[in-house]
């Protein structure tokens, strides 16, 4: 389990950008949305030591990221970024992976075996030779999750995994997402795109000019009047309520109790 507690973080010069933050995240999807400079990210980077707290503390594992190192904690905490392919500078998927691994000082036994079963996770079994920047959207962000997942963390920040790609690239990264999740991996998904919250997240935390404003299921978050945080509902839940049906999570869902109702 990862806790926050009565998180404080004062950027030099003074900006506020988390006051009093608390909460929990477990083996779960949890969705941490706000509008642009709520401090999502923020947030995400004192899960794993990039941040420390000006006030309060974070207990990953039970360890204190204060007395931790960053390269300790993100065995623990596995951290993908926005935008992956920057991160990106070998020569192939392969190398790529096999980085951070190296890195630990494993044998190349055991690199080998890691960066085949990352690969293998992320569906890109046969890509080792091509170069990460031949890839396609999906695809990159796809191998930045094999490469962060090759360090065997139990958690993962993804931070929006699918801004940008279409809709097939999307659909291979959340499904990517739905695996993790089923193998017992907990996720924070930073994002922006609540249709990703309908279909994805289990929980959702809400931040506001820095403070938690929400904290609990997508079905009260999805009760509440978004536009008073600069959000909007997704558009196949606005139809499915002007209906009168429930929360639905997927156009499967929708047209499944629109026919039930029908039938009754
Ligand atoms: N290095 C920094 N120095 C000073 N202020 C910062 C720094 N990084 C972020 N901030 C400020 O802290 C606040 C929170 O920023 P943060 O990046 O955590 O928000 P966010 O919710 O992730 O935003 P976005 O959705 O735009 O990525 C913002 O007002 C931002 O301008």
């Amino acid at each position: 389990m990862i806790e926050v507690r009565n998180l404080w973080h004062i950027y030099e010069g003074r900006k506020i950008a988390l006051r009093d933050v608390s909460l929990t995240i477990e083996n779960e999807i949890l969705a941490l949305v706000g509008p642009n400079g709520s401090g999502k990210t923020t947030l995400a980077k004192h899960l794993n030591g990039l941040l420390k707290p000006t006030k309060g503390e974070i207990i990953v594992d039970g360890i204190n990221t204060k007395e931790a190192s960053v390269a300790e904690l993100s065995r623990i905490v596995g951290y993908v970024f926005q935008n992956p392919e920057h991160m990106f500078f070998e020569e192939n998927v392969f190398k790529e992976v096999a980085f951070g691994p190296k890195n630990l000082g494993l044998s190349k036994e055991e690199i080998e075996e890691r960066v085949r079963w990352a690969l293998k996770s992320v569906n890109l079994e046969g890509y080792e030779d091509r170069s990460p920047y031949s890839l396609s959207g999906g695809e990159k962000q796809r191998l930045a999750i094999a490469c962060v997942l090759a360090m065997k963390p139990k958690y993962l920040i993804l931070d929006e995994p699918t801004t940008g790609l279409d809709e097939k690239s999307a659909e291979s990264v959340k499904e990517v997402i739905r695996k993790l999740r089923r193998e017992g991996h907990g996720i924070m998904l930073i994002t922006h795109d609540m249709e990703l919250v309908l279909e994805l997240a289990e929980r959702v935390v809400l931040l506001y000019d820095g403070t938690k404003v929400f904290d609990g299921s997508v079905d009260e978050f999805f009760r509440l009047n978004l536009r008073n945080y600069d959000l909007e509902k997704p558009e196949l839940l606005r139809i499915s309520e002007s209906l009168g049906i429930g929360l639905v999570r997927s156009v499967d869902e929708f047209v499944n109790s629109l026919l039930e109702r029908v039938r009754t």
